[in-house]
Order: structure tokens, then C-alpha cells, then sequence
């Protein structure tokens, strides 16, 4: 990360309170926190703690409570539905667990799609779309529709198509969920290295300790409460693993 760090998300004193019935549920309950650009953060928790309602309301998905939230310099809490449309447009790329790839469409196709709502012209459109698809290594597989591809190659796919407008800032929920060990380590050290080198922000939640641990910092959420941030900037691989290793043994004591 650089040295002159630039606030890219601030939360302050956030809330989520459901009303189920007589009863509420804290969903989240006080929580601060600022992400900085060309920062890969990850919000680990159990279920139930509250992570899909903090991406929710740090996408503008949902509105909170109370609090405040700050991204790329905008109040995001009181736009209006069309507003907020606007604001993802031009801010934001989603990478979800379920690829959500259109199948009646091509690898190429799909990365180009978003492309498309931004009135890019064709030519350019598949020129920035086969960009990507190198940079993810399906250069092979441009022609292919999902379901001639792998899970793992779909997610790329996906990762790709989230990048093609060049988001300042990434939001993925379990990106690796539907992919074996081996294929989530290669989609995460590829976001990793991208992030990195376009210094953008990515903000993924998962209940994987192991996920987490590519992030450069690792916020922990329990009840609605990030409880601790671990600082994992310019840590080795196997530094890394063996923080880890710290915290599972830390957590089954
Ligand atoms: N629409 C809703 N109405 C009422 N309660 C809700 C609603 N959405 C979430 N909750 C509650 O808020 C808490 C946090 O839920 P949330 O979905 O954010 O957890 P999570 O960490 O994403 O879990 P998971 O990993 O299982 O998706 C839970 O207790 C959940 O039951």
C-alpha cells in the first residue's frame, strides 16, 4: 500500500437494527472503520454475524439505521434509488459467489456486457474485454459459453467482468464458495494481484479464515461488532499461514 494513504470507505457509528416482531435483531451494532485505496480488505465472521449486511449497506443496498457511510468522497446513506444506481455504475464492481454469467453468451460477451451500459462502442468493448480475459489466462477460452467452462474458470470470468469498467472499488461476497482448495487460492491470488496493480479496493466477506488471510488487512466480525483488525501488509505467504494457524488454535481454546 502507499505510504500517503487515501480514504477510499469510512464508516462511522454504523447500526442495523431488524424488527422481527416484538424482537430486534442488532445486526450490526456500532461499527467504524476506514479502508484505504489499493487495499484488500476482508471481513471474516461466523454466520449470522453480520457480514452480508455490512457489504449490503457499504453497496447501498440497504439503508442503515444510523451512521454514516463514506465512499470516494460521497455520503452514501441518503441518495435516492436512482442515485444509487448511478453511484455503483461509476464506483463499483460485484463479484459473487454464484457467477451469474449469462449462458446464451460467450466469455467475451459477458466480460464486455457492462461495457455496454456505459455506451462503450462495440469495437472498443471487446478489445477491453479480451484485455482482461489475458490478464485472468482464459485467452484460450474467449469463444467458450459458461457452460463449456469450469466452476473456477467461470469465477474468473467473473472476476474479469467485474474489473472491465475499472471500478475504484470491488465488493465480493464468498467469491470462492462454489470452488475446490486448490482453484479459490488461484482466484484469490489473482484479485490480489490486481487490486495491487491497478490500486484499486476490493472489500470481500467470508466465513474462511484461510480466504481472509490473502487480504492486507483481516477485520473480524462478531455480533455486529468488528472485535479486531490483523495487519497482514507485506507479511510473506508463510508468514501469512501461520497467523492463521495461530488464530484457528487461538479460536478452538
Ligand atoms: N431482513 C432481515 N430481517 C431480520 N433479521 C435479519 C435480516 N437480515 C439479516 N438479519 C439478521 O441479522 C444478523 C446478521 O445477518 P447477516 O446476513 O448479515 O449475517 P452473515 O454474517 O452474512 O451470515 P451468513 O454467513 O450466514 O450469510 C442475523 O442474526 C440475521 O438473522
Amino acid at each position: 500500500m502507499a505510504d500517503n494513504k487515501i480514504p477510499v470507505i469510512c464508516v462511522k457509528d454504523l447500526y442495523k437494527i431488524y424488527r422481527v416482531g416484538e424482537s430486534k435483531v442488532r445486526a450490526l451494532n456500532g461499527v467504524d472503520f476506514t479502508i484505504y485505496k489499493g487495499e484488500f480488505c476482508a471481513i471474516v465472521g461466523t454466520s449470522g454475524s453480520g457480514k452480508s449486511t455490512l457489504l449490503n449497506m457499504l453497496a447501498g443496498l440497504e439503508k442503515p439505521t444510523k451512521g454514516e457511510i463514506v465512499i470516494a468522497g460521497e455520503h452514501i446513506e441518503n441518495k435516492t434509488e436512482n442515485q444509487l444506481v448511478r453511484f455503483r455504475r461509476e464506483h463499483i464492481g460485484f463479484i459473487f459467489q454464484s457467477f451469474n454469467l449469462l449462458s446464451t453468451m460467450t466469455a467475451l460477451e459477458n466480460v464486455a456486457l457492462p461495457l455496454t451500459f456505459q455506451g462503450v462502442d462495440k469495437a472498443k468493448r471487446l478489445k477491453k474485454a479480451s484485455a482482461l480475459l489475458d490478464l485472468v489466462k482464459l485467452g484460450k477460452y474467449k469463444n467458450h459459453r459458461p457452460t463449456q467452462m469450469s466452476g473456477g474458470q467461470q469465477q474468473r470470468v467473473g472476476v474479469a467482468r467485474a474489473l472491465v469498467v475499472d471500478p475504484e472499488i470491488i465488493f465480493a461476497d464468498e467469491p470462492t464458495g462454489n470452488l475446490d482448495s486448490n482453484t479459490s487460492r488461484e482466484v484469490m491470488e489473482l484479485m490480489q494481484q490486481v487490486v495491487h496493480e491497478k490500486q484499486q479496493t476490493l472489500v470481500m466477506v467470508t466465513h474462511d479464515n484461510h480466504l481472509a488471510s490473502f487480504a492486507d488487512r483481516i477485520f473480524h466480525i462478531i455480533d455486529g461488532k468488528i472485535v479486531r483488525i490483523d495487519d497482514m501488509t507485506g507479511k510473506s505467504k508463510e508468514e501469512r499461514e501461520k497467523e492463521e494457524k495461530k488464530r484457528e488454535e487461538e479460536a478452538s481454546i
